[in-house]
């Protein structure tokens, strides 16, 4: 039986040719194409550390976990190994785990929790470890269901969308773009490989990692300024693009316009 670790292990093998380029990198572009990981994720860690200082220095912890996914999905596309298949889906898993405790909005938690952050969050880590083990059963169903969860997010930002928040609904429009455009070249790449082998073009994979890393820093744009409106309603946060605000494309993050006020909760 082949190691966890060997190259190929893993069930998942993505379009792109396998070993093209170099006997050690099973899928050059797949393994290249995560270098945005690795350029948005210190950059938000730097851009972001006012927010995360005044709010809960775990956000750090979302965006060092984004690195990881980097990171991860580096080895696995090099290797095709089942661990590497593994680091990945659980970096994934405990990025999206993070990112619900911080900021999921109190008014869509079940009712039984009494809006109590804490109770959510012990629940969110339960399913959490009950799923890390799963993972290890059939890691193929996990990176389906880590898809679905998208589709709850896509939910309740529909729901905010709909409150009509001025700063908040320009980068759900931009976020739910650049999401539609990564997952559906998610799914071709899984289900339609044959095709875009015959016209010798399979590297749909590579766009996914592009498109859902320039997605991730809208998102959590949208998830602060939702949490600053609920939670944080006497900080007023504003949003910067980096490099300059002026240019038409930029990495968007927040800062706090006023340090002195005092943190409130709002309910939705
Ligand atoms: C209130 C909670 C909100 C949580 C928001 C969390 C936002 C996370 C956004 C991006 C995560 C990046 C995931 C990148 C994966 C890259 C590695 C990779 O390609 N892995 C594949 C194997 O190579 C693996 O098959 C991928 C599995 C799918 C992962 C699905 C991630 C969910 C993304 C959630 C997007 C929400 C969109 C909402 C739009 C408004
Ligand atoms: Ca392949
Ligand atoms: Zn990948």
């Amino acid at each position: 039986m082949a190691s966890i670790f060997s190259y190929q292990s893993s069930e998942i093998d993505w379009c792109e040719k396998n070993f093209q380029y170099s006997e050690l990198v099973a899928e050059f572009y797949n393994t290249i194409s995560n270098v945005p990981f690795f350029i948005f994720g210190p950059l938000m860690i730097y851009l972001m550390h006012p927010y995360a200082q005044k709010r809960s220095l775990k956000v750090h912890l979302a965006l060092v976990l984004f690195i990881l996914i980097g990171l991860f999905s580096s080895y696995f596309h090099m290797t095709l190994s089942f661990f590497g298949q593994i680091l990945d889906e659980l970096a994934i898993l405990w990025l999206l785990t993070t990112c619900y405790c911080l900021w999921f909005p109190r008014c869509y938690f079940p009712a039984f929790l009494k809006k109590n952050r804490s109770l959510f969050s012990c629940l969110v880590l339960v399913i959490s470890i009950i799923v890390t083990f799963l993972a290890f059963i059939k890691p193929v169903v996990n990176a389906y269901v880590l898809n679905g969860i998208s589709l709850h997010i896509c939910y309740f930002t529909r729901l905010e969308y709909k409150k009509n928040h001025p700063k908040v609904n320009h980068m759900i429009r931009v976020a739910l773009m650049l999401w539609a455009m990564a997952i559906s070249t998610w799914i071709c790449d899984r289900l339609f490989c044959p095709f875009f082998q015959r016209i010798n073009f399979t590297y749909l994979h590579s766009f996914w990692h592009i498109l859902i890393s320039m997605a991730f820093p809208y998102i959590i744009t949208i998830l602060i300024l939702l949490d600053g409106h609920y939670e944080m309603q006497n900080v007023p946060l504003e949003i910067h693009y980096w490099p300059r605000d002026e240019w038409i494309v930029g990495l968007p993050y927040v800062t706090l316009k006023d340090d002195k006020a005092n943190n409130e909760t709002k309910s939705c």
